[in-house]
């Protein structure tokens, strides 16, 4: 049975700190795996202040390269030694604003698994894919060619257009895709991503095939994302 993962994406926002604790007072004692991914700039200090706690912390991205002459990229291996244990690779914001490949996605979640860490591959459809009824093809295309042929990895499957927008796929799509995505990765993790909010957690939870969440907005405080674990550690 895959891990239970409820992780938080918290883009280019930087939540107070009372928030994090705020958290931590609600789950002292998870039965799910929950995940911080904040900014580079934060990732070292939360680290820190979660050190012995069951939240661990990942990054948003990472280069390909380990070191070198690459303006305003981090390394794996520097996520790594600001305490991360994952990284976010080919989130579609990612994908859209600096028009990462599927080639480019799969050689960081390479540099990501040699550093020691475990890569969150992003994947999905946008709205004329699934409108011209390519959804299936999209997304096996992204895991077979942005996929490490070795290796733990995690999958999240996040329609581009339900990211932020209040829009949620029906039960019958995201199970759809996760039954794909399971054919071709019967052990990973696979997490649902989009829009997910306490409201709709429980009925996501209950999909086959969805092992948690990736939550972008209502990761940034605990009275959003609280729900949420405690949809995943329920279902
Ligand atoms: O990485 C998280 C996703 O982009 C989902 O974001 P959202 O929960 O704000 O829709």
């Amino acid at each position: 049975m895959p891990q239970k993962i409820a992780a938080g994406n918290w883009k280019m926002n930087a939540p107070d700190s009372a928030e994090v604790q705020k958290l931590l007072d609600a789950h002292p004692a998870p039965s799910v795996s929950i995940l911080l991914c904040p900014p580079a700039t934060l990732l070292a200090q939360l680290s820190k202040y979660l050190d012995g706690t069951p939240i661990a912390t990942g990054g948003q991205d990472c280069h390909t390269a380990a070191s070198g002459a690459h303006t305003g990229d981090v390394s794996a291996d520097m996520l790594r030694a600001a305490g991360a244990t994952h990284v976010i690779v080919g989130h579609s914001e990612r994908r859209a604003d600096h028009g990462e490949t599927d080639a480019l996605i799969r050689a960081k979640a390479e540099a990501a698994l040699n550093a020691g860490l475990t890569p969150i591959l992003c994947i999905g459809e946008t709205l004329e894919e699934r409108d011209a009824g390519q959804t299936l093809d999209v997304v096996a295309r992204q895991l077979t060619d942005g996929r490490p042929e070795t290796g733990t990895i995690v999958i999240a499957y996040e329609p581009v257009w339900a990211i932020g927008t209040g829009r949620t796929p029906t039960t019958d799509q995201i199970a759809e895709v996760h039954a794909l995505l399971r054919d071709h990765a019967p052990d990973t993790p696979l997490l649902y991503g989009g829009s997910v909010k306490g409201a709709n957690a429980a009925e996501i939870f209950a999909i086959p095939n969805v092992d948690g969440a990736l939550v972008g907005g209502a990761s940034l405080t605990a009275d959003a994302f609280s729900p949420i674990i405690a949809a995943l550690e329920a279902s």
